[in-house]
Protein backbone atom coordinates (compact mmCIF):
# COMPACT_ATOMS: atom_id res chain seq x y z
CA UNK A 1 0.00 0.00 0.00
CA UNK A 2 1.76 3.44 -0.89
CA UNK A 3 1.66 6.47 1.20
CA UNK A 4 2.41 10.15 0.87
CA UNK A 5 5.57 11.48 2.33
CA UNK A 6 5.64 15.46 2.77
CA UNK A 7 7.24 17.77 4.19
CA UNK A 8 5.55 20.84 5.09
CA UNK A 9 6.73 24.74 4.97
CA UNK A 10 6.98 25.34 1.05
CA UNK A 11 5.21 28.26 -0.26
CA UNK A 12 3.38 26.72 -3.60
CA UNK A 13 3.73 28.93 -6.55
CA UNK A 14 2.87 27.96 -10.27
CA UNK A 15 0.52 26.69 -12.53
CA UNK A 16 -1.65 23.24 -12.04
CA UNK A 17 -4.12 22.01 -14.92
CA UNK A 18 -7.40 21.16 -13.29
CA UNK A 19 -8.49 17.45 -14.48
CA UNK A 20 -12.18 16.72 -15.26
CA UNK A 21 -14.34 16.30 -12.36
CA UNK A 22 -15.06 12.46 -11.11
CA UNK A 23 -18.49 14.02 -10.11
CA UNK A 24 -19.69 14.60 -13.42
CA UNK A 25 -17.66 12.00 -15.32
CA UNK A 26 -19.30 8.96 -13.15
CA UNK A 27 -22.83 10.17 -14.76
CA UNK A 28 -21.98 10.72 -17.76
CA UNK A 29 -20.59 6.92 -17.78
CA UNK A 30 -23.38 5.34 -16.49
CA UNK A 31 -25.55 7.77 -19.28
CA UNK A 32 -24.08 5.46 -21.88
CA UNK A 33 -26.81 2.58 -20.92
CA UNK A 34 -29.69 5.01 -22.59
CA UNK A 35 -28.55 4.40 -26.13
CA UNK A 36 -27.84 1.43 -28.06
CA UNK A 37 -25.18 4.08 -30.23
CA UNK A 38 -21.59 5.22 -29.40
CA UNK A 39 -20.91 7.88 -26.28
CA UNK A 40 -17.65 9.19 -26.59
CA UNK A 41 -16.57 10.61 -23.20
CA UNK A 42 -13.45 13.22 -23.41
CA UNK A 43 -11.23 14.85 -20.75
CA UNK A 44 -12.14 12.03 -18.21
CA UNK A 45 -10.00 12.08 -14.49
CA UNK A 46 -7.35 9.56 -14.59
CA UNK A 47 -8.61 7.91 -11.18
CA UNK A 48 -10.06 4.45 -9.42
CA UNK A 49 -12.97 5.99 -10.00
CA UNK A 50 -13.86 6.32 -13.01
CA UNK A 51 -11.96 2.40 -13.95
CA UNK A 52 -14.57 1.16 -11.32
CA UNK A 53 -17.59 3.13 -13.42
CA UNK A 54 -15.85 1.33 -16.82
CA UNK A 55 -15.65 -2.39 -15.12
CA UNK A 56 -19.21 -1.90 -13.68
CA UNK A 57 -20.15 -0.95 -17.22
CA UNK A 58 -18.51 -4.02 -18.92
CA UNK A 59 -19.78 -6.62 -16.89
CA UNK A 60 -23.51 -5.18 -17.82
CA UNK A 61 -22.49 -5.94 -21.47
CA UNK A 62 -21.04 -2.14 -22.45
CA UNK A 63 -17.70 -2.28 -24.75
CA UNK A 64 -15.35 0.19 -23.39
CA UNK A 65 -12.48 1.17 -25.64
CA UNK A 66 -10.03 3.37 -23.62
CA UNK A 67 -7.93 6.10 -25.21
CA UNK A 68 -4.75 7.40 -23.57
CA UNK A 69 -3.84 4.17 -21.44
CA UNK A 70 -2.07 5.62 -18.02
CA UNK A 71 -0.37 3.85 -15.73
CA UNK A 72 -3.43 2.11 -13.95
CA UNK A 73 -3.86 0.37 -17.67
CA UNK A 74 -7.62 0.89 -17.15
CA UNK A 75 -7.78 3.76 -17.19
CA UNK A 76 -7.59 6.59 -20.56
CA UNK A 77 -8.75 10.33 -20.97
CA UNK A 78 -11.21 9.42 -23.19
CA UNK A 79 -13.80 6.44 -23.31
CA UNK A 80 -15.80 5.13 -25.85
CA UNK A 81 -18.63 3.53 -24.35
CA UNK A 82 -20.99 1.00 -26.42
CA UNK A 83 -23.88 -0.41 -25.01
CA UNK A 84 -25.79 -2.00 -27.98
CA UNK A 85 -25.44 -5.88 -26.50
CA UNK A 86 -26.32 -5.46 -22.69
CA UNK A 87 -26.79 -9.01 -21.42
CA UNK A 88 -27.31 -8.46 -17.68
CA UNK A 89 -29.01 -5.78 -15.85
CA UNK A 90 -27.74 -6.68 -12.32
CA UNK A 91 -25.33 -4.20 -10.81
CA UNK A 92 -23.27 -6.67 -8.21
CA UNK A 93 -22.16 -5.71 -4.61
CA UNK A 94 -18.68 -6.48 -4.95
CA UNK A 95 -18.52 -3.16 -7.61
CA UNK A 96 -21.80 -1.42 -5.82
CA UNK A 97 -19.84 -1.70 -2.40
CA UNK A 98 -16.41 0.05 -3.95
CA UNK A 99 -18.28 3.07 -4.94
CA UNK A 100 -21.68 4.34 -4.32
CA UNK A 101 -21.84 6.50 -7.58
CA UNK A 102 -22.60 2.68 -8.97
CA UNK A 103 -26.41 3.22 -8.02
CA UNK A 104 -26.63 5.77 -11.21
CA UNK A 105 -26.88 2.67 -13.69
CA UNK A 106 -30.38 2.09 -11.77
CA UNK A 107 -32.14 4.76 -13.61
CA UNK A 108 -30.92 4.06 -16.87
CA UNK A 109 -30.95 0.50 -17.02
CA UNK A 110 -34.90 0.72 -15.86
CA UNK A 111 -35.72 3.17 -18.43
CA UNK A 112 -34.11 1.20 -21.09
CA UNK A 113 -34.48 -2.16 -20.73
CA UNK A 114 -37.49 -2.51 -18.13
CA UNK A 115 -35.72 -3.90 -15.51
CA UNK A 116 -32.66 -3.70 -12.94
CA UNK A 117 -30.95 -5.40 -10.08
CA UNK A 118 -28.75 -3.20 -8.28
CA UNK A 119 -26.93 -3.92 -5.29
CA UNK A 120 -28.05 -1.20 -2.01
CA UNK A 121 -24.52 0.27 -1.50
CA UNK A 122 -25.05 0.51 2.17
CA UNK A 123 -23.65 3.07 4.37
CA UNK A 124 -20.06 4.71 4.50
CA UNK A 125 -17.85 6.24 6.24
CA UNK A 126 -19.22 9.83 6.15
CA UNK A 127 -22.64 9.10 6.55
CA UNK A 128 -25.72 6.70 6.26
CA UNK A 129 -26.36 7.85 2.66
CA UNK A 130 -29.62 6.18 1.45
CA UNK A 131 -30.63 5.69 -1.78
CA UNK A 132 -34.72 6.13 -0.77
CA UNK A 133 -35.25 9.05 -3.26
CA UNK A 134 -33.83 7.46 -6.18
CA UNK A 135 -36.31 4.81 -5.29
CA UNK A 136 -39.25 6.77 -4.75
CA UNK A 137 -38.61 9.14 -7.51
CA UNK A 138 -38.74 5.76 -10.21
CA UNK A 139 -42.00 4.64 -8.40
CA UNK A 140 -43.45 7.86 -9.09
CA UNK A 141 -42.85 7.41 -13.24
CA UNK A 142 -44.82 3.55 -12.26
CA UNK A 143 -41.52 1.54 -11.49
CA UNK A 144 -41.90 -1.35 -8.72
CA UNK A 145 -39.29 -1.73 -6.70
CA UNK A 146 -38.94 -4.46 -4.43
CA UNK A 147 -35.80 -4.83 -1.76
CA UNK A 148 -34.30 -8.02 -1.13
CA UNK A 149 -30.90 -9.58 -0.03
CA UNK A 150 -29.60 -5.93 -0.21
CA UNK A 151 -30.42 -5.61 -3.90
CA UNK A 152 -33.09 -2.86 -5.68
CA UNK A 153 -35.42 -5.10 -7.80
CA UNK A 154 -37.12 -2.47 -9.94
CA UNK A 155 -39.50 -3.26 -12.72
CA UNK A 156 -41.08 -0.60 -15.13
CA UNK A 157 -44.75 -1.30 -15.84
CA UNK A 158 -45.37 -2.98 -19.52
CA UNK A 159 -44.95 0.15 -22.05
CA UNK A 160 -42.05 1.66 -20.19
CA UNK A 161 -41.36 4.47 -17.50
CA UNK A 162 -44.02 7.11 -17.11
CA UNK A 163 -43.37 10.71 -17.09
CA UNK A 164 -44.51 12.44 -13.99
CA UNK A 165 -43.82 15.14 -11.32
CA UNK A 166 -41.50 14.31 -8.51
CA UNK A 167 -40.84 16.68 -5.63
CA UNK A 168 -37.81 16.11 -3.66
CA UNK A 169 -38.20 16.58 0.19
CA UNK A 170 -34.41 17.04 -0.17
CA UNK A 171 -31.44 18.18 -2.19
CA UNK A 172 -30.47 15.03 -3.44
CA UNK A 173 -27.45 15.00 -6.55
CA UNK A 174 -27.38 11.36 -7.27
CA UNK A 175 -30.98 11.14 -7.05
CA UNK A 176 -31.78 14.29 -9.82
CA UNK A 177 -28.97 12.37 -11.91
CA UNK A 178 -31.08 9.27 -11.89
CA UNK A 179 -34.32 10.51 -12.17
CA UNK A 180 -33.04 12.71 -14.90
CA UNK A 181 -31.32 9.64 -16.89
CA UNK A 182 -34.63 7.53 -16.37
CA UNK A 183 -36.93 10.18 -17.73
CA UNK A 184 -35.44 10.81 -21.24
CA UNK A 185 -36.83 7.48 -22.21
CA UNK A 186 -39.78 7.87 -19.97
CA UNK A 187 -43.33 8.29 -21.80
CA UNK A 188 -44.63 12.14 -21.51
CA UNK A 189 -43.00 15.00 -19.48
CA UNK A 190 -41.25 14.39 -16.11
CA UNK A 191 -40.82 17.69 -13.95
CA UNK A 192 -38.27 17.61 -11.06
CA UNK A 193 -38.92 19.83 -8.49
CA UNK A 194 -36.46 20.97 -5.79
CA UNK A 195 -33.81 19.34 -8.45
CA UNK A 196 -29.77 19.93 -7.16
CA UNK A 197 -28.17 22.28 -8.90
CA UNK A 198 -24.62 21.27 -9.08
CA UNK A 199 -22.69 21.78 -11.89
CA UNK A 200 -22.27 18.14 -12.65
CA UNK A 201 -26.43 18.36 -12.71
CA UNK A 202 -25.66 20.70 -16.00
CA UNK A 203 -23.27 18.94 -17.20
CA UNK A 204 -25.05 15.52 -17.29
CA UNK A 205 -27.83 17.40 -18.54
CA UNK A 206 -26.03 18.77 -21.69
CA UNK A 207 -24.52 15.54 -22.28
CA UNK A 208 -28.13 13.97 -22.47
CA UNK A 209 -29.64 16.62 -24.63
CA UNK A 210 -26.49 16.17 -26.84
CA UNK A 211 -27.44 12.55 -27.12
CA UNK A 212 -31.34 13.44 -27.99
CA UNK A 213 -32.85 14.62 -24.89
CA UNK A 214 -35.20 17.46 -24.26
CA UNK A 215 -34.29 18.87 -21.32
CA UNK A 216 -35.73 22.47 -19.62
CA UNK A 217 -34.32 24.24 -16.48
CA UNK A 218 -30.58 23.70 -16.56
CA UNK A 219 -29.36 25.16 -13.66
CA UNK A 220 -32.56 25.84 -11.54
CA UNK A 221 -34.42 24.02 -9.07
CA UNK A 222 -37.08 22.72 -11.80
CA UNK A 223 -35.84 20.63 -14.46
CA UNK A 224 -38.46 19.22 -17.15
CA UNK A 225 -37.85 16.64 -18.98
CA UNK A 226 -39.55 15.56 -22.29
CA UNK A 227 -38.95 11.59 -22.64
CA UNK A 228 -38.17 10.50 -25.91
CA UNK A 229 -38.46 6.71 -27.70
CA UNK A 230 -34.35 6.40 -27.84
CA UNK A 231 -30.98 8.28 -28.06
CA UNK A 232 -28.27 8.32 -29.60
CA UNK A 233 -24.54 8.69 -29.68
CA UNK A 234 -22.66 11.68 -29.11
CA UNK A 235 -19.27 12.64 -27.92
CA UNK A 236 -18.91 14.75 -24.77
CA UNK A 237 -16.13 16.46 -22.89
CA UNK A 238 -16.30 16.24 -18.83
CA UNK A 239 -16.20 19.34 -17.31
CA UNK A 240 -13.42 20.66 -15.02
CA UNK A 241 -13.53 19.48 -11.82
CA UNK A 242 -14.39 22.62 -9.04
CA UNK A 243 -13.41 20.26 -6.32
CA UNK A 244 -10.02 19.53 -7.25
CA UNK A 245 -9.55 22.99 -7.87
CA UNK A 246 -11.50 24.14 -4.63
CA UNK A 247 -8.38 22.13 -2.85
CA UNK A 248 -5.49 23.25 -5.01
CA UNK A 249 -6.72 26.89 -3.97
CA UNK A 250 -6.70 25.85 -0.70
CA UNK A 251 -3.16 24.42 -1.21
CA UNK A 252 -1.80 28.01 -1.87
CA UNK A 253 -3.42 29.77 0.53
CA UNK A 254 -2.47 27.26 3.33
CA UNK A 255 1.54 27.75 2.44
CA UNK A 256 1.00 31.46 1.37
CA UNK A 257 1.56 30.63 -1.98
CA UNK A 258 -0.03 31.65 -5.28
CA UNK A 259 -1.10 29.07 -8.00
CA UNK A 260 -3.66 29.69 -11.38
CA UNK A 261 -5.48 26.73 -11.75
CA UNK A 262 -5.78 26.51 -15.40
CA UNK A 263 -9.26 25.41 -16.41
CA UNK A 264 -10.95 26.18 -13.18
CA UNK A 265 -14.28 27.96 -13.63
CA UNK A 266 -14.95 30.61 -11.26
CA UNK A 267 -18.90 30.30 -12.06
CA UNK A 268 -18.47 26.63 -10.25
CA UNK A 269 -16.77 28.26 -7.17
CA UNK A 270 -18.18 31.73 -6.19
CA UNK A 271 -19.38 30.45 -2.74
CA UNK A 272 -15.58 29.12 -2.22
CA UNK A 273 -13.98 32.36 -4.05
CA UNK A 274 -16.32 34.74 -1.48
CA UNK A 275 -15.58 32.61 1.53
CA UNK A 276 -11.44 32.29 1.21
CA UNK A 277 -11.81 36.35 0.75
CA UNK A 278 -13.09 36.13 4.14
CA UNK A 279 -9.94 34.79 5.14
CA UNK A 280 -7.20 36.75 3.29
CA UNK A 281 -7.00 34.66 0.04
CA UNK A 282 -7.75 36.38 -3.23
CA UNK A 283 -9.22 34.44 -6.16
CA UNK A 284 -9.31 35.87 -9.44
CA UNK A 285 -10.25 35.27 -12.80
CA UNK A 286 -7.33 34.95 -15.75
CA UNK A 287 -7.69 34.31 -19.09
CA UNK A 288 -6.71 30.19 -18.72
CA UNK A 289 -8.50 29.91 -15.51
CA UNK A 290 -8.28 31.17 -12.03
CA UNK A 291 -5.56 32.94 -10.20
CA UNK A 292 -5.26 32.01 -6.25
CA UNK A 293 -3.16 34.65 -4.28
CA UNK A 294 -2.40 33.94 -0.03
CA UNK A 295 0.34 36.48 -0.37
CA UNK A 296 -1.13 39.31 1.10
CA UNK A 297 -0.64 38.62 4.69
CA UNK A 298 -1.75 36.22 7.41
CA UNK A 299 -5.07 33.87 6.71
CA UNK A 300 -8.31 35.14 8.94
CA UNK A 301 -10.81 32.37 10.68
CA UNK A 302 -14.00 32.71 9.07
CA UNK A 303 -17.11 30.73 9.12
CA UNK A 304 -18.21 28.25 6.97
CA UNK A 305 -21.72 26.41 6.25
CA UNK A 306 -21.82 23.58 3.61
CA UNK A 307 -25.25 23.52 1.70
CA UNK A 308 -26.22 22.09 -1.94
CA UNK A 309 -25.08 24.27 -4.87
CA UNK A 310 -24.21 27.17 -5.03
CA UNK A 311 -23.42 27.23 -1.44
CA UNK A 312 -20.15 26.09 -0.34
CA UNK A 313 -19.78 22.45 -1.21
CA UNK A 314 -19.53 19.85 1.45
CA UNK A 315 -16.49 18.25 -0.50
CA UNK A 316 -14.41 21.08 0.04
CA UNK A 317 -15.45 21.23 3.87
CA UNK A 318 -12.54 19.03 5.13
CA UNK A 319 -9.67 20.98 3.29
CA UNK A 320 -11.31 24.56 4.39
CA UNK A 321 -11.03 23.08 8.24
CA UNK A 322 -7.53 21.91 7.30
CA UNK A 323 -7.00 26.28 6.60
CA UNK A 324 -8.93 26.78 9.39
CA UNK A 325 -6.08 25.16 11.30
CA UNK A 326 -3.93 27.82 10.97
CA UNK A 327 -5.49 30.96 10.55
CA UNK A 328 -5.68 33.86 13.10
CA UNK A 329 -9.12 33.73 15.43
CA UNK A 330 -11.33 31.35 15.39
CA UNK A 331 -13.32 29.34 12.52
CA UNK A 332 -17.01 27.76 13.26
CA UNK A 333 -17.37 25.23 10.84
CA UNK A 334 -20.88 23.71 10.39
CA UNK A 335 -21.91 20.74 7.94
CA UNK A 336 -25.01 20.48 7.09
CA UNK A 337 -25.27 17.62 4.21
CA UNK A 338 -23.52 14.00 6.08
CA UNK A 339 -24.00 13.37 9.68
CA UNK A 340 -20.54 12.12 9.67
CA UNK A 341 -17.97 14.13 7.88
CA UNK A 342 -15.24 15.03 11.29
CA UNK A 343 -13.01 12.04 10.63
CA UNK A 344 -10.27 14.39 9.67
CA UNK A 345 -10.74 15.87 13.07
CA UNK A 346 -8.60 13.60 14.99
CA UNK A 347 -6.07 13.33 12.53
CA UNK A 348 -5.67 17.25 12.42
CA UNK A 349 -5.89 17.27 16.08
CA UNK A 350 -2.22 15.11 15.94
CA UNK A 351 -0.57 17.32 13.91
CA UNK A 352 -1.39 20.30 16.44
CA UNK A 353 -5.01 21.60 15.49
CA UNK A 354 -7.61 22.54 18.15
CA UNK A 355 -10.60 21.75 17.26
CA UNK A 356 -13.70 21.26 19.14
CA UNK A 357 -16.78 19.57 17.03
CA UNK A 358 -20.72 20.25 18.83
CA UNK A 359 -22.58 17.91 16.75
CA UNK A 360 -22.76 19.13 13.23
CA UNK A 361 -20.05 22.30 13.70
CA UNK A 362 -16.55 21.91 14.73
CA UNK A 363 -14.96 25.13 16.05
CA UNK A 364 -11.31 25.62 14.85
CA UNK A 365 -9.16 27.63 16.93
CA UNK A 366 -5.86 28.62 14.92
CA UNK A 367 -2.89 27.81 15.86
CA UNK A 368 0.56 29.20 14.52
CA UNK A 369 1.76 26.23 13.09
CA UNK A 370 0.59 22.55 12.32
CA UNK A 371 3.42 19.75 13.31
CA UNK A 372 4.00 16.81 11.33
CA UNK A 373 2.62 13.59 12.06
CA UNK A 374 1.81 9.93 10.77
CA UNK A 375 -2.03 10.23 9.72
CA UNK A 376 -4.19 8.56 8.04
CA UNK A 377 -8.45 9.22 7.28
CA UNK A 378 -11.09 7.15 6.13
CA UNK A 379 -12.44 9.18 3.37
CA UNK A 380 -11.82 10.87 -0.01
CA UNK A 381 -11.57 14.53 1.07
CA UNK A 382 -10.57 13.74 4.40
CA UNK A 383 -7.17 12.56 3.16
CA UNK A 384 -6.99 15.52 0.86
CA UNK A 385 -7.16 17.87 4.17
CA UNK A 386 -4.25 15.84 5.89
CA UNK A 387 -2.33 16.35 2.92
CA UNK A 388 -2.94 20.20 2.95
CA UNK A 389 -2.13 20.30 6.74
CA UNK A 390 0.88 18.41 5.52
CA UNK A 391 2.05 21.25 3.60
CA UNK A 392 1.98 23.80 6.05
CA UNK A 393 3.19 21.73 8.99
CA UNK A 394 6.49 21.89 10.34
CA UNK A 395 8.57 18.88 9.41
CA UNK A 396 7.34 15.57 8.26
CA UNK A 397 3.71 14.20 7.49
CA UNK A 398 3.12 11.02 6.13
CA UNK A 399 -0.82 10.17 5.08
CA UNK A 400 -1.29 6.22 4.94
CA UNK A 401 -4.41 4.72 2.94
CA UNK A 402 -4.11 6.80 0.09
CA UNK A 403 -6.55 4.66 -1.96
CA UNK A 404 -8.89 7.25 -0.88
CA UNK A 405 -7.01 9.62 -2.28
CA UNK A 406 -6.60 7.89 -5.59
CA UNK A 407 -10.48 7.54 -5.79
CA UNK A 408 -10.68 11.31 -6.26
CA UNK A 409 -7.18 13.03 -7.01
CA UNK A 410 -5.21 12.79 -10.00
CA UNK A 411 -1.30 12.04 -9.32
CA UNK A 412 -1.90 14.82 -6.71
CA UNK A 413 1.55 14.48 -5.53
CA UNK A 414 2.99 15.10 -9.14
CA UNK A 415 0.58 18.42 -9.33
CA UNK A 416 1.47 20.03 -5.94
CA UNK A 417 5.40 18.89 -6.13
CA UNK A 418 5.84 20.82 -9.84
CA UNK A 419 4.45 23.61 -7.96
CA UNK A 420 7.37 23.44 -5.57
CA UNK A 421 5.75 21.12 -2.42
CA UNK A 422 7.92 18.62 -0.92
CA UNK A 423 6.10 15.37 -1.23
CA UNK A 424 6.35 11.59 -2.60
CA UNK A 425 4.22 8.77 -2.91
CA UNK A 426 6.35 5.48 -0.99
CA UNK A 427 5.46 2.01 -0.20
CA UNK A 428 3.91 1.88 2.68
CA UNK A 429 6.95 -0.20 4.16
CA UNK A 430 9.36 2.32 3.70
C1 LIG B 1 -20.43 10.85 -7.12
C2 LIG B 1 -20.95 12.13 -6.59
O1 LIG B 1 -21.40 12.99 -7.34
N1 LIG B 1 -20.86 12.32 -5.28
C3 LIG B 1 -21.30 13.56 -4.69
C4 LIG B 1 -22.80 13.50 -4.50
O2 LIG B 1 -23.07 12.38 -3.67
P1 LIG B 1 -24.56 11.86 -3.54
O3 LIG B 1 -25.26 12.01 -4.83
O4 LIG B 1 -24.49 10.50 -2.93
O5 LIG B 1 -25.14 12.88 -2.48
P2 LIG B 1 -26.63 13.41 -2.31
O6 LIG B 1 -26.71 14.79 -2.84
O7 LIG B 1 -27.56 12.39 -2.85
O8 LIG B 1 -26.77 13.45 -0.74
C5 LIG B 1 -27.16 14.60 -0.03
C6 LIG B 1 -27.86 14.20 1.24
O9 LIG B 1 -29.09 13.57 0.90
C7 LIG B 1 -29.21 12.33 1.55
N2 LIG B 1 -29.97 11.42 0.66
C8 LIG B 1 -29.58 11.25 -0.63
C9 LIG B 1 -30.25 10.40 -1.47
C10 LIG B 1 -31.37 9.71 -0.97
O10 LIG B 1 -32.02 8.92 -1.66
N3 LIG B 1 -31.74 9.93 0.33
C11 LIG B 1 -31.07 10.77 1.15
O11 LIG B 1 -31.44 10.93 2.32
C12 LIG B 1 -27.76 11.87 1.75
O12 LIG B 1 -27.64 10.91 2.78
C13 LIG B 1 -27.09 13.18 2.09
O13 LIG B 1 -27.28 13.48 3.45
O14 LIG B 1 -23.25 14.72 -3.88
C14 LIG B 1 -22.68 14.95 -2.57
C15 LIG B 1 -23.31 16.22 -2.03
O15 LIG B 1 -22.90 17.30 -2.75
C16 LIG B 1 -21.17 15.01 -2.67
O16 LIG B 1 -20.63 15.10 -1.38
C17 LIG B 1 -20.60 13.79 -3.36
O17 LIG B 1 -19.23 13.98 -3.63
C1 LIG C 1 -18.15 11.89 -1.24
C2 LIG C 1 -17.54 11.90 -2.43
O1 LIG C 1 -17.70 10.96 -3.39
P1 LIG C 1 -18.72 9.73 -3.43
O2 LIG C 1 -20.09 10.29 -3.52
O3 LIG C 1 -18.32 9.03 -4.69
O4 LIG C 1 -18.49 8.93 -2.19
C3 LIG C 1 -16.62 12.98 -2.82
O5 LIG C 1 -16.32 13.10 -4.03
O6 LIG C 1 -16.19 13.75 -1.93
Amino acid sequence: MDKLRIRGGNPLKGQITVSGAKNAALPLQAACLLTDEKLTLTNLPLLADITTMNRLLAQHGVEVHINGRDAFGSSGRSVELYANDIFNTTAPYDLVRKMRASVLVLGPLVARFGQAKVSLPGGCAIGTRPVDLHIKGLQAMGAVIEIEGGYILARAPEGGLVGAEFVFPQVSVGATENLMMAATLAKGETVLVNAAREPEIGDLARCLIAMGAEIEGIGSDRLVIKGKERLHGATYAVLPDRIEAGTFAMAAAITGGELELLGARMGDLKAVAKTLAGANVKMTETPGGIMVSATAGELIGVDVMTEPFPGFPTDLQAQMMALMCVARGASMITETIFENRFMHVPELSRMGANITVHGSSALVRGVPRLTGAPVMATDLRASVSLVLAGLAAQGETTVSRIYHLDRGYERVEAKLAACGADMERVKEED
